[in-house]
């Protein structure tokens, strides 16, 4: 098949955009979309924690006025970038592509991952110049030339990052669901001792701040499909969003076949 590239014009690089609330499923989907599309993944999400994690390392007070200069600070003088590994064959029964998180190029992929970040993350993605940082580094990811196709998830994809986006999808589960996958998830890396409730309190914090945050707020974009998770599996939430891009794409094609026949008949009549 003809690269999508070649069909669309460059600033058309193909963009899938994923919100929804905190455990909804986003990252686990996003990177296997990418993966199966051949799509550059972005988890916007890591990269809110990646300044915090950084913030927290300073031992910068949050909430302290006085110390928001230095957030701000961070947030636009940190490098940060992606790598997604590809499992071959998968190893048990987690085939997911893997994405390694560099902040000034040391991996803190599982760092930004802690309760300590979660607890600490939604006040650093509320500050407006601390996203205004971000979403800078987003679009010129996700605008970058050589790639055929960009997934990215968060919470203000569809509305404010990517709203050129061809295909947005807004994921959502309920609550108590969403806190046990992200405690199963947890508790799987080991990384520290987890509770439920505090899981689950920690969800709950978080989506009410990303919800009622005045800059970007985390919303449906109007044009975006809701998928609900509690009922629907990975393979069946994947197996979607691909048939939705294959539908967009195809589009695009006899779009393309309709504006080039359209150009020859113009060149005839000017002739
Ligand atoms: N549709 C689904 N059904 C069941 N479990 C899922 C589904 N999607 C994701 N998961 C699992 O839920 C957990 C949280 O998913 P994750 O992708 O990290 O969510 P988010 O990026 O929205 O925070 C992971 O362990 C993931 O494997
Ligand atoms: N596009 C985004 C992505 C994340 N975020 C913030 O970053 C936090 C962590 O995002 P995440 O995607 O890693 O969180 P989980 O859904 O994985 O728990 C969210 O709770 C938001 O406060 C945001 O404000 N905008």
């Amino acid at each position: 098949m003809a690269s999508l590239t070649a069909i669309l014009p460059k600033s058309s690089i193909f963009k899938i955009a994923i919100d929804g609330p905190a455990a909804s499923g986003k990252s686990t989907t996003a990177r296997h979309v990418a993966h199966r599309l051949g799509f550059t993944y972005i988890d916007s999400g890591a990269m809110y924690r990646a300044i915090t994690l950084k913030a927290l390392r300073r031992n910068i007070q949050f909430e302290s006025p006085s110390e928001m200069p230095h957030i701000i600070n961070l947030a636009n003088t940190s490098k940060i970038h992606f790598a997604t590994t590809t499992p071959i064959g998968g190893s048990g029964n987690d085939n997911t592509p893997q994405t390694i998180v560099y902040l000034d190029d040391e991996d803190v992929s599982a760092d930004i991952r802690t309760m300590n970040v979660s607890r600490n993350v939604s006040f650093v993605a509320a500050l407006p110049e601390v996203r205004k940082a971000m979403l800078a580094k987003q679009r010129r990811y996700a605008n970058s030339t050589d790639i055929d196709g960009v997934v990215m998830d968060g919470r203000d994809i569809g509305t404010a990052v990517l709203p050129d986006a061809q295909v947005k999808i807004f994921l959502t589960a309920i609550t108590n669901v969403r806190a046990m996958r992200r405690y199963e998830q947890l508790k799987k890396k080991e990384k520290e001792l987890v509770v439920y409730e505090e899981i689950l309190r920690d969800i709950e914090k978080r989506d009410k701040a990303d919800l009622e945050r005045k800059v970007s707020p985390l919303r449906k974009a109007i044009d975006a499909v809701v998928l609900d998770t509690t009922t629907l599996s990975l393979s069946e939430i994947v197996g979607k969003i691909i048939e939705m891009t294959n539908n967009m794409k195809s589009d695009a094609v006899q779009l393309s076949g309709i504006n080039s026949s359209l150009n020859e008949s113009t060149i005839q009549t000017q002739i």
